[in-house]
């Protein structure tokens, strides 16, 4: 199987070998040039509500730090999506400086990560896989990340790392409500992509908020302590898990408000 990843030899420029859509009309991420953005009065504010208690694991999947949630009572609805998407995880992109590590980037400018929210379309399929399948199955909120102060609603993402440093490995990680990872505005960007990660299926609504949250140095530290590598193998720090802008093609991206 394609061991795809982010090195010299796996990575971004590597992924249309396998999977060819990497050069589709639709993918992500995207450079946000604000002012070509449109407004558009059918986009509604975006409602979110999650239930902490279906917070059901941390893992480091080999690409990223991802908080999986039990089937619940998720939801996010309005926004520019129709129906009741419902939050399967939540993972991040990062750099190996402050300077850079977020897949979006505003004006050319990209934050010191990303984070990821991912919902499905619960009203029309039966689960994640069938949905991640299909144009209108996914809904991505995109949130910056950008350094300076701490932020210690991250804190407890960030303790649990010590205990998934290896790829494969996961842990308890229960009572954590991601609405707390929400910056004040949810004031948004939205475009018609893709997963930004093999197999870059072609079924995302992006919702990028234009509002970042603080991470601190330090704290950022702690997620490139992350391994991409398994317990064993030759230590190889996980940073730079970032797919480059993609091109805009023949889409356009709207502004709420
Ligand atoms: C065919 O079955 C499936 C089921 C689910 C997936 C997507 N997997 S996923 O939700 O973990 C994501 C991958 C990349 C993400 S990003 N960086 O765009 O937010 S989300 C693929 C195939
Ligand atoms: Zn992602």
């Amino acid at each position: 199987a394609h061991d795809w990843g982010y090195g010299h030899h796996n990575g971004p420029s590597t992924w249309s070998k396998s999977f060819p859509i990497a050069d589709g009309p639709r993918q992500s991420p995207i450079n946000i040039v604000p002012d070509q953005a449109q407004h558009d009065p059918s986009l509604k504010p975006l409602s979110i509500k999650y239930d902490p208690s279906t917070a059901n694991g941390i893992l480091n999947n080999g690409h990223s730090v991802q908080v999986s949630f039990a089937d619940g009572d998720n939801s996010l609805t309005g926004g520019p999506v129709q129906g009741t998407y419902r939050l399967a995880q939540f993972h991040f992109h990062w750099g190996s400086t402050d300077h850079h590590g977020s897949e979006h980037t505003i004006h050319g400018k990209p934050f010191a990560a990303e984070l990821h929210l991912v919902h499905w379309n619960a009203d029309k399929y039966a689960n994640m896989a069938e949905a991640a399948k299909n144009p209108d199955g996914l809904a991505v909120v995109g949130v910056f990340l950008q350094v300076g102060s701490s932020n210690p609603q991250l804190q407890p993402v960030v303790d649990a790392m010590a205990d998934i440093q290896n790829m494969g490995t996961q842990h308890t990680f229960s009572n954590f409500n991601p609405s707390t990872l929400l910056p004040n505005s949810l004031d948004y960007w939205t475009y018609d992509g893709s997963l930004t990660t093999p197999p870059l299926l072609e079924s995302v609504t992006w919702i990028v908020l234009k509002e970042h949250i603080s991470v601190s140095h330090e704290q950022m530290a702690k997620f490139r302590s992350l391994l991409f590598t398994k317990e064993g193998q030759h230590p190889c720090h996980m940073q730079n898990n970032f797919r480059p802008p993609q091109p805009l093609k023949d889409r356009k991206v709207r502004v709420y408000p």
